[in-house]
């Protein structure tokens, strides 16, 4: 698909997940290549473990995109112990204003992946960001949909995708789990822009040439 050349606002949008087997690391490299996509957005790409000593770098990001397995009806363990390792960060308000949004997988269809969606968004919340939605109609609820369609399992708190418990990550979700991940990457580049486009006090021409540090400086509310 062709980048998008309406706008080259630079952004950096992280995408911070965990995955125990390698399933939710494919709905997260989807992820990214749906942010790449929008000319002007790069990406910050951790995991939850990489992240606990890189959360200077995620300060100056403008998005973070949560994603975690759905383990036992919530998110994983490992993401959890990175989502209580923010306490500080949440106390200075480190991340208020930056844009939000999440991904998950499990093996079931439903599986309980609604309340991981939750948990990123009331964690989200609690930081003050700014929650986006997925932005697609429902797939495969009607005689004329399939299991090809985008957001086949039906969510819209984020993107879900579905990897059976005896396949791989090889073969695990499938593309159209992965392609619903792409257009919420690529959501998130494009809404990222338009707020931080929202934000900028002058012309787009000021902000060329200027390093994201600076801009974050300026942009600051
Ligand atoms: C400890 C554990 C708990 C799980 N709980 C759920 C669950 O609540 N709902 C579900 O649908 N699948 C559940 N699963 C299945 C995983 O979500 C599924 O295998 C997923 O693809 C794993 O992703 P990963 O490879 O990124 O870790 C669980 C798996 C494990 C290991």
């Amino acid at each position: 698909m062709q980048a998008i050349q309406m706008s080259a606002i630079p952004i950096t949008v992280a995408v911070l997940f965990h995955s125990g087997f390698g399933h939710t690391a494919r709905q997260a490299e989807a992820v990214r290549r749906g942010i790449e996509r929008v000319a002007g957005a790069s990406v910050l790409y951790l995991t939850s473990a990489e992240a606990q000593g890189r959360l200077d770098d995620l300060e100056l990001a403008d998005a973070i995109i949560f994603g975690a397995p759905t383990y036992m009806g919530s998110a994983s363990g490992p993401f959890k112990t990175f989502m209580d390792s923010t306490s500080k960060a949440y106390a200075r308000g480190a991340w208020k204003d930056k844009i939000a949004a999440g991904f998950t997988n499990s093996a079931s269809r439903s599986g309980d992946k609604l309340a991981t969606l939750t948990q990123f968004a009331i964690f989200a919340a609690q930081h003050c960001m700014h929650w986006v939605n997925l932005g697609l109609p429902a797939g495969n609820n009607s005689t004329h949909g399939s299991e090809q369609d985008l957001n086949r399992l039906g969510f819209w708190l984020g993107a879900a995708s579905q990897s059976n418990a005896d396949q791989g990550p090889d073969v695990a979700p499938p593309e159209a789990d992965l392609l619903t991940a792409e257009h919420l990457g690529e959501r998130v580049s494009i809404v990222t822009q338009q707020f931080v486009r929202g934000r900028l006090p002058a012309a787009e021409g000021l902000w060329s040439g200027m390093s994201r540090e600076a801009r974050h400086d300026r942009v600051r509310l």
